[in-house]
């Protein structure tokens, strides 16, 4: 499918935030970990999502659901014996399922994204596996992976954070059901700690016991415990409402998004404070972001792992702020979807942006004029990539056409819909 993103001066109106795809994806692990029939209310659905679903499903999870719920009955730790799973691209799914499918003999995580998941680097998780005894074949860190677990061992553990949080957080899921008590020690930094407190935050609700150290670097889990099966309702969803605020944040705008709380622990609520702090008039109460944009904005610095999946959207308003935006400590943006430095930045560039990349940073030199626009976008198989492009779009001279758009239902399916009932002028075709 193709986004072919014409000038917008104005957007009005009111969105009910999606549902928060990092929440859905634990409480529906956490669900399969348990042994008893838990309730996720207003769970995302979304192709990650999905694929939680579909993988926890396989797995020996008996899922019911409609319109507003998921009704999940685990299967503790003793996961079906499968051979094969297929994550899509969910890069969270696949790490935090490693870990469970430990409790397998022999599984095989396919790989059907070469060009994106294909490429990411598993290393860090693999080598901890092995250090609990767990045989992990694998191309190079790479998918495909072939878990050959049974009886992991807990214990003394170490693991990297300086590529990805997710590999913690898959140990963290995994570790409290073990026979052994055990102890993770992360070496190097911790990239997106601050998503760690959201798997700390479900870990606890199902009744799990972590202690964790104030920095988030050493952990000590008592073995043999059990998840207790729980209700649990899904907030609004940050990093793809970021995309949307943007989006109010370059046109002419009075823009309501709801079901975005503000005292949520996502990261990714920062981008409030972004864009207030380019100067952006907005007000958040109540769950209600209420942004009443006027094309104005100003360049500023920002520590981009704070709100990791947000930076995208916050680099496409930067492109319209006065002065140059420095974007900082987001090297880990290059091990996702796409090279969300390198690939993003080119693409930027097309459109008539001034910007500049260094190994963790990305430079904004703002353009308040607007950019010409009037070219056709690669989506290197990112949703974030795509939303941030549209954002861009709306506000240049000449628009811009998105090639594989289709792939924004990673994480957002209705984006462009969500874009259109506020007053966008999008046109999406077929290819
Ligand atoms: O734990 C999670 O659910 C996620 C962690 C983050 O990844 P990194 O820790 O690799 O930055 C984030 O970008 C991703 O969308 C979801
Ligand atoms: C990086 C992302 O997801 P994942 O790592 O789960 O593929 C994202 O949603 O932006």
């Amino acid at each position: 499918m193709k986004a072919i993103v014409k000038p917008t001066a104005n957007l009005q109106g009111e969105i009910n935030a999606l549902s928060s795809k990092n929440y859905t994806t634990r409480y529906l692990l956490i669900g399969a970990l348990a042994n008893g029939t838990s309730t996720i209310y207003y769970p995302a659905h979304s192709e990650d999502s999905d694929a939680m679903r579909r993988c926890v499903r396989d797995l020996g999870a008996v899922i019911e659901e409609d319109d507003e719920k998921i009704v999940i009955t685990g299967f503790g730790k003793n996961p079906k014996h499968v051979s094969e799973l297929n994550v899509g691209n969910a890069g969270a799914v696949l790490r935090f399922l490693m870990s469970t499918a430990a409790f397998c003999p022999d599984v095989t995580f396919v790989n059907t994204y070469p060009e994106s998941l294909g490429k990411r680097p598993h290393d860090d998780l693999i080598e901890t596996l092995q250090q609990m005894g767990v045989e992990v074949q694998h191309s190079n860190g790479r998918l495909p992976i072939t878990i050959k677990g049974g009886q992991p061992r807990g214990g003394k553990l170490t693991v990297s954070g300086n590529v990805s949080s997710q590999f913690l957080s898959s140990l963290l899921f995994m570790t409290p059901l073990l026979e052994e008590d055990s102890e993770i020690e992360v070496l190097h930094d911790l990239k997106s700690k601050i998503i760690v407190g959201q798997t700390l935050e479900v870990l606890e609700q199902a009744g799990i016991v972590i202690h964790a150290s104030e920095d988030l670097m050493h952990y000590r889990i008592p073995g043999r415990q059990s998840y207790q099966a729980k209700e649990y309702v899904i907030q609004g969803d940050y990093p793809g409402s970021a995309a949307i605020l943007a989006a109010a944040a370059v046109t002419n705008s009075d823009v309501r998004v709801l079901r975005l709380e503000e005292n949520s622990k996502q990261g990714e609520k920062a981008c409030v404070d972004v864009l207030r702090a380019m100067g952006v008039n907005l007000t958040h109460d109540n769950g209600i972001v209420h942004v009443r944009g006027n094309q104005k904005l100003v360049a500023g610095e920002f520590d981009g792992d704070h709100f990791t999946d947000a930076v995208l959207a916050m680099v496409a308003a930067a492109v319209f702020a006065e002065g140059t935006s420095r974007f900082y400590n987001v090297e880990n943006l290059r091990y996702k979807e796409c090279d969300r430095i390198t690939d993003y930045l080119n693409e930027l560039r097309k459109a008539g942006a001034d910007v500049e990349e260094r190994q963790s940073e990305i430079i904004v030199h703002g353009k308040p004029q607007g950019v010409p626009g009037g070219v056709e976008i690669n989506a290197h198989f990112d949703h974030r990539v795509i939303m941030a492009l549209t954002v861009v779009g709306l506000r240049s001279e000449k628009g811009l056409t998105i090639r594989d758009a289709h792939h924004v239902a990673k994480s957002y399916p209705q984006y462009f819909d969500h874009l259109r009932s506020i007053g966008a002028q999008v046109e999406l075709v077929t290819e």
